[in-house]
């Protein structure tokens, strides 16, 4: 079997998405998801100029081989653009691969682990009382487990507030960068206050998140970890940006929050200190950002010998490509956590048609040879690209911040 032909497709239904499609002289073809928020058109010439016209001519079936050739082979190792470019090469041939032997993605990594994928919705209100109705609206729906985001006063928005109440939250919302206001004093004091609400009117068995989206620095997350320790969140997500891994080692001194991160990371080797050292609980980077199948796996194996669990990245700028071959990986791989849940909208599951299914807070994995997700090339025509892209945050007095 050879690759005969691949090519990317590049589609804005309801926002943008990047899909390599790998197509074999036998007519079997596979597909992976290669969309970089906001840096979308830099993975597509990455793999137009650098990665098809090597792949043409190979075997497919030679995951391992071809992932090592694109990695050691570029000799510039690692970052976002090439990770991405990879790890869409590596989902496609792990498609092939299940499509040739004829079974579900999650048989040919070793089989179920477990019958359904836990996953978290995100809850979000302008205040503190709507936002509680958002989380309700969650748990009405079979959710176990809720992300909770609430606007600050004095802060004019805010990371994972949607616009409108009941609205889609979509931070790449502008051809160019918008740009924010941030304050730390007003979002630590505030923090506590919504915890706080949301135990008092759910209960205890709730599992509640919170993603502080990189704003703090390490003493600041050390004291929110502190404050909101009589919440027993399931996890504070991104609470450091996390260039500098030691900084999880002072959180982590002070509090017993379990700590998620890893959204951006794109390697191992960026999680390795964090790991190793078990400075946190919950590793969060993904297929399309980290290398693939073949890279989360071997992270995933690290994270296991540390009692660290996964806790896939999941946002609606990651393609139901992603979240399909996501859902087989969560299903076998044994320290599994949770997987994260932003429905997408419909026209982009029309673009993208998958067996994978959402039931009483959780997915049910497809049994459809492959990772259960194609792409109709026709819908997808009528969508095209519109540069978008990410906020940037400055503080009151004008200093540029960590979005
Ligand atoms: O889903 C999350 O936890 C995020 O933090 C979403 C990110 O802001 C988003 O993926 C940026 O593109
Ligand atoms: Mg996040």
């Amino acid at each position: 079997m050879k690759i005969e032909r691949a090519y990317t497709i590049v589609t804005a239904p309801g926002r943008n998405f990047v899909t390599l499609k790998i197509v074999t002289d036998e007519g079997v073809y596979g597909i992976g998801d290669a969309t970089l928020n906001g840096r979308e058109q830099a993975v597509v010439a990455y793999l137009e100029e650098h990665v098809i016209p090597a792949l043409i001519g190979r075997d497919p079936q030679r995951i391992e081989d071809i992932w090592h050739y694109l990695y050691r082979g570029a000799y510039w190792r690692r970052g976002p653009v090439t990770m991405t470019a990879i790890a869409a090469v590596d989902m496609a041939l792990w498609d092939i691969k299940a499509k040739v032997a004829g079974m579900p993605l999650y048989q040919l990594l070793g089989g179920k682990s477990r019958e359904r994928v836990m996953v978290y919705g995100h809850a979000t209100g302008k205040d503190i009382e709507s936002c509680l109705e958002e989380v309700a609206r969650h748990v009405e729906q079979g959710y176990r487990a809720v992300r909770v985001q609430a606007g600050v006063p004095g802060i004019a928005s805010i990371y994972g507030v949607a616009k409108r109440p009941g609205e889609r939250y979509e931070p790449a919302d502008a051809d160019l960068p918008a740009e924010h206001v941030w304050s730390t004093a007003k979002y630590l004091n505030h923090v506590p206050k919504l915890f706080a609400a949301v135990r008092e009117r759910f209960g205890d068995d709730l599992h509640v998140l919170h993603d502080v989206h990189h704003r703090l620095t390490p003493i600041e997350a050390a004291r929110l970890g502190k404050e909101v320790e009589p919440y027993h969140l399931f996890w504070l997500e991104d609470c450091v940006p996390a260039e500098n891994q030691e900084s999880f080692g002072l959180i982590r001194q002070h509090t017993t929050t379990p700590l998620a991160v890893g959204e951006v990371f794109n390697s191992l080797f960026d999680a390795k200190a964090l790991i190793e050292n078990q400075w946190i609980d919950y590793i969060r980077a993904t297929l399309t950002h980290a290398g693939g199948i073949t890279h989360m796996r071997r992270l995933a194996d690290l994270a296991g010998l540390y009692h660290v669990r996964t806790g896939f990245h999941g946002p609606t700028d990651l393609s139901p490509v992603c979240l399909g071959a996501a859902i087989h990986f969560d299903t076998w791989v044994p320290n599994f956590g949770i997987q994260e849940y932003m429905p997408h909208a419909d026209v982009t599951n029309e673009v993208f048609p998958h067996d994978y299914r959402f039931e009483d807070g959780h997915f049910i994995v497809g049994e459809t040879p492959g990772h259960g997700v194609d792409i109709d090339e026709d819908a997808a025509a009528q969508y095209p690209y519109r540069r978008a892209s990410l906020p940037v945050n400055r503080l009151e007095d004008g200093t540029l911040w960590h979005w």
